[in-house]
């Protein structure tokens, strides 16, 4: 069943188009990774998906329902970020309890395990903890709440390193023993590649590409050697991303569409094939220039 579907989805703020006829469906039980660089229209499009905001054209679909002011869909989503806010007058341990009366799949021992684990002082306001401790505070609620769409939105900002690794552990652990959809969004594949599924990256506002972090390993493959043989050998070829190396060499990259004797000619030639990694090709395929920083420097 499709959780989440959207069709030619856009949203525009005065003349800024933030998503631009994006169109893909998750999947049920899935954990899939939003990728995209900033300003790439992460948050806008998990803002319309939580039903927060209303597109502008398209059609959005949340368990097949429209998300906007949608009580279904409110009931059964959580969606995380470092903007969410509680009342003043609200402790931390207020907070947990109150998400158990909200949340129909809420565990309380969880919750409380993972608050005592991570040493937050019950009395505490929400509002007087660091940007890291926020974070994992609501970290806790989005693992401990278990809703069918659980949306987090850049979830390990401010977190130090062993949380970030605790987050995703804690995270994995408990959706293989209630799955659900789980959204993240990050600028960094790596970080999240062995905790998802799939791999949703957009850029300036359009999906770029849509498809399994497995497939994405073969997406692409990477040419080094002298500037003269490779670029002679990718000459119908579109280039994702090239480097030059040294004087006479570059290394370049493009999709993966090459028969074995293709490939059997570049070595022949003295060109390294060389597979290319996934983060690196979520950089190269949202990059402005195949060149990326390198273009501004030649
Ligand atoms: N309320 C708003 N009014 C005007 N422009 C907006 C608004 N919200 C977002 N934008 C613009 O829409 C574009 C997409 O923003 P969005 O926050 O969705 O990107 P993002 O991928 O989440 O970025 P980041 O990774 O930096 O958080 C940006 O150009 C941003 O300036």
């Amino acid at each position: 069943m499709n959780v989440v579907m959207c069709n030619r989805v856009s949203k525009v703020y005065g003349k800024k188009k933030a998503v631009n006829e994006c169109s893909f469906t998750i999947k049920e039980n899935k954990i899939t990774g939003l990728i995209g660089r900033n300003g790439a229209g992460k948050t806008t499009l998990l803002k319309i998906i939580a039903g927060f905001i209303h597109e502008t054209a398209g059609e959005v679909h949340v368990f097949s329902e429209k998300p906007f002011n949608n009580l279904k869909v409110s009931a059964n989503r959580i969606y995380l970020d470092d903007q969410i806010n509680f009342s003043n007058s609200l402790t931390l341990k207020d907070i947990l309890q109150s998400a158990g009366t909200f949340y129909q799949n809420w565990d309380q021992g969880l919750a409380d395990r993972l608050f005592q684990y991570f040493s937050f002082d019950p009395k505490q306001s929400h509002q007087n903890l660091s940007k890291g401790m926020k974070s994992t505070f609501n970290m806790i609620l989005g693992i401990a709440a278990r809703c069918p769409l659980t949306i987090f939105d850049e979830p390990t900002t401010g977190m130090d390193a062993s949380v970030r690794k605790d987050f995703y552990r804690a995270l994995l652990k408990d959706y293989l023993d209630h799955p659900r959809t789980i959204i993240l969004s990050s600028h960094l594949l790596n970080e999240i590649e062995d905790l998802i599924e799939d791999v949703l990256l957009i850029k300036d506002g359009e999906t770029r590409l849509h498809m399994s972090v497995e497939n994405l390993k073969e997406y692409a493959i990477a040419f080094n050697g002298k500037t003269e043989d490779v670029l002679d050998f990718v000459r119908n070829k579109d280039i994702l991303f090239q480097k030059r190396i040294g004087i006479d060499h570059i290394y370049a990259v493009v999709e993966n569409h090459l028969k074995d004797s293709e490939k059997e000619n570049a070595r022949s030639k003295g060109i390294e094939i060389v597979s290319v990694a996934s983060d690196d090709l979520c950089t190269y395929l949202t990059s402005k220039t195949i060149g990326g920083i390198d273009d501004v420097f030649n």
